[in-house]
């Protein structure tokens, strides 16, 4: 036996006593150890806490660092992340692009802009609507669809068809069910929905979300792989600022954000056809995000929109978020970035140690990786030789479904 698998052995011992809050497990027990690397005395251990909520997960991170850090001859620990990907959700997985449609608040029209979204881009791809509102799903009446949903020779619901469009629905499963779906519930129900789809569409997946920014919607956002969200908007300061705050509740998830859609901006005078702006002009200064568009008050939007065939009032709403799209897969980092995505554990912690070490006070630290790099910050502090606190700012981003950034400057 070597020295490394001593140590190893000896790390892989001290962790068997960090448990799994949520069940009387070991944290090898409840499958959340993937892997424990060894180099000289530096530990990586690979983790699977995807079954586990944000702070539940920071909690057991923490644990299993300082179980590590104890163990005679362990000289740095560092636990990384694995996040589902989207292999995991093979239904989901075959859609190209999955985009999220979000508001701050009920009412301002953000079911009518995922329908309308879903039937602008179906002129020119093969795409599907998911309406995750489980506390008031109103795709079906608004595309005039309904049950009963039937199953697809593995058992799995088919969704119902419109004009060559899959529409799923909470709405659809049970008459007035989902009203009293409330928390954990409502979520296992969103999320037992959206595993087992069996959708025929596979270009875009639009997803209507319940309004404002409960469990439900980030726990939805964080388990699927969306390219980003787009969140609707009127253009009244009040809503506007709720709308900033979401943007950024959205940011600080790790869930990309491409843009917001300004619905009721203006009213058309049907008499003589003359656009009347609704709102202050300066109304939308407090938000940090892209107008995707902005939709006008119009009663050709209280239709039924059909896959393909829109109201003018929102033709470019589909090129406007298709474009947005394209743009999502990259990111824009400095070129200084250090860029740890496809390495192996070892060599990724070695390029952070390198370039960090590089570092003078107050420089800045830029990390682009294919996890969630939060738990770097621990590693970064050691380095440091600085508490996690004295780093400021330490933001991380989720730039894609497959990219975090994290920037930070060095103590
Ligand atoms: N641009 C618009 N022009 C005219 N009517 C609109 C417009 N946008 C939305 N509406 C109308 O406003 C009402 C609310 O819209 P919608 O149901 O889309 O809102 P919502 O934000 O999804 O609400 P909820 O919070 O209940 O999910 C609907 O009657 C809809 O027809």
């Amino acid at each position: 036996m070597s020295q490394h698998d001593t140590l190893s052995d000896r790390v892989e011992a001290q962790l068997r006593a960090v448990r799994d809050p949520q069940a009387d497990l070991s944290v090898f027990e409840a499958g959340f150890v993937e892997d424990i690397a060894v180099d000289d005395g530096a530990v990586t251990i690979e983790t699977d806490l995807t079954s586990l909520d944000g702070d539940t997960g920071t909690e057991v991170v923490q644990a299993m660092l300082r179980a590590a850090d104890d163990v005679d001859g362990v000289e740095s620990v560092h636990v990384e992340r694995t996040t589902p990907s989207a292999a995991d959700r093979a239904s989901v997985a075959a859609f190209d692009h999955v985009v999220a449609v979000a508001s701050a608040k009920g009412g301002v029209g953000k079911s009518t802009v995922a329908a309308n979204l879903a039937c602008a881009l179906a002129a020119a791809n093969d795409v599907a609507l998911f309406d995750a509102d489980v506390h008031g799903p109103n795709v079906p009446s608004l595309l005039e669809v309904s049950g009963p949903i039937h199953s697809s020779d593995e058992g799995d619901p088919l969704p119902v068809r419109t004009g060559g469009m899959d529409v799923m629905s909470v709405g659809l499963m049970e008459d007035g069910a989902p009203l009293a779906w409330r928390g954990a519930m409502a979520h296992d129900a969103v999320d037992d929905l959206f595993a087992t789809t069996a959708w025929r569409n596979d270009d875009v997946l639009v997803v209507d979300l319940p309004p404002g920014t409960g469990d439900v919607v980030l726990t939805t956002l964080q388990e699927v792989p969306v390219d980003g969200v787009c969140v609707v908007t009127t253009p009244f300061h009040a809503a506007v600022s709720d709308t900033a705050r979401t943007v950024e509740l959205f940011r600080d998830n790790g869930v990309p954000v491409l843009g917001t859609v300004v619905n009721m901006a203006e009213y058309v005078c049907d008499c003589c056809g003359e656009p009347n702006a609704l709102f202050a002009e300066d109304a939308l200064g407090d938000l940090d995000a892209p107008v995707l568009a902005e939709v006008p008050f119009t009663k050709s939007l209280q239709g039924t929109p059909r896959p393909g065939d829109v109201p003018a009032a929102v033709a470019d709403l589909g090129a406007a978020v298709s474009e947005a799209l394209e743009t999502a897969g990259t990111v824009s980092v400095p070129e200084s970035a250090v860029d740890i995505r496809g390495r192996p554990p070892a060599e990724r912690k070695e390029r952070v140690r390198e370039a960090f070490q590089a570092l003078g006070s107050g420089d800045e630290f830029t990390l682009v990786s294919d996890r969630d790099p939060t738990p770097v910050g621990a590693f970064l502090g050691r380095l440091a030789d600085a508490p996690r606190e004295a780093f400021d700012p330490f933001e991380v981003r989720r730039a894609t479904p497959e990219d975090w950034v994290l920037e930070t400057v060095r103590p």
